[in-house]
C-alpha cells in the first residue's frame, strides 16, 4: 500500500479515517474500536463546483485514475490508506515496503503518552526504506487541547530538532475528528504527488 496511517494506540487514527472517508459518520459520541491488525480506508477527495464552495460528494463509479483535460493535469479523486493498530508496532516494519506517504497520529490530549509516541515516530523517521516518504503529522484530538498544546505537543516530540536531522518532508497538521478542524489541509496532502 502506497499510504500508509500509523501511530500509538488510541492515538485517534481509526477515528480521523472515518471522517476524512464520511465526515458525517463522526461525532461526540461516536466510539472506534481498537484496530487490532489493519483497517484499509478508501478516502474520496472533496470536489468544489466552479459556482459553489461546498464541496461536491465523490463520483458515484468511485474512480480513482488521475486524468487529462485540457492539457492540464488532474489529481486522483480517491486514496487508498492501511491503517495498522498501534497494538501492531512492533510489527510496523512488515508494512514499510513502497510506501510513498505515511500519516503518523499523535494524540495531542494526552501529553502523558507523546513521549513514547515521539520514540515511535524517530523511529520511524531513521528507517532506511522510509527516507524518500512524505510525511504528515497529525495532531489528533485538537477539539480535547487547548491551544497551547500543540507547541506543547511539537516540544515533546523534540520537532525543531528532529526536522535538523531528517531527510524527509513532514507537513504538520492540527486535526479533530469530531470538529472537522484540519481535514481540508489533510485532504490536500494526500491528493497532491
Ligand atoms: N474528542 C475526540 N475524541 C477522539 C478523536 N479521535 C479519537 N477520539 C477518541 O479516541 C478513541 C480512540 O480513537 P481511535 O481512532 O480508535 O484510535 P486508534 O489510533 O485507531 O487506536 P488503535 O486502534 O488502538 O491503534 C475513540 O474511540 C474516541 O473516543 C477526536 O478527534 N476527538
Amino acid at each position: 500500500m502506497s499510504c500508509i496511517c500509523l501511530g500509538p494506540k488510541r492515538s485517534g487514527k481509526t477515528h480521523l479515517l472515518k471522517a476524512l472517508q464520511e465526515p458525517d459518520s463522526i461525532d461526540e459520541t461516536s466510539y472506534s474500536m481498537p484496530t487490532i491488525g489493519t483497517g484499509i480506508y478508501r478516502i474520496h477527495f472533496p470536489t468544489k463546483s466552479p459556482n459553489s464552495d461546498k464541496p461536491k460528494p465523490p463520483p458515484a463509479d468511485g474512480s480513482t485514475q488521475a486524468h487529462h483535460h485540457g492539457g492540464k493535469k488532474h489529481l486522483p479523486k480517491s486514496i487508498q490508506i492501511l491503517e495498522i493498530g498501534g497494538s501492531m508496532a512492533p510489527l510496523w516494519r512488515q508494512y514499510f515496503e513502497d510506501v510513498k506517504k505515511l500519516i503518523y497520529v499523535v494524540d495531542t490530549s494526552n501529553l502523558c503518552q507523546i513521549s513514547a509516541a515521539g520514540v515511535l515516530f524517530y523511529s520511524i523517521l531513521t528507517e532506511p526504506r522510509l527516507q524518500k516518504v512524505k510525511i504528515l503529522l497529525v495532531l489528533a484530538k485538537m477539539d480535547y487541547s487547548y491551544r497551547q498544546m500543540r507547541n506543547e505537543a511539537l516540544l515533546m516530540l523534540q520537532m525543531s530538532k528532529l526536522q535538523k536531522q531528517i531527510r524527509q518532508q513532514v507537513t504538520i497538521v492540527e486535526a479533530s475528528a469530531v470538529t472537522k478542524v484540519g481535514l481540508d489541509p489533510i485532504y490536500e496532502w494526500l491528493q497532491w504527488p
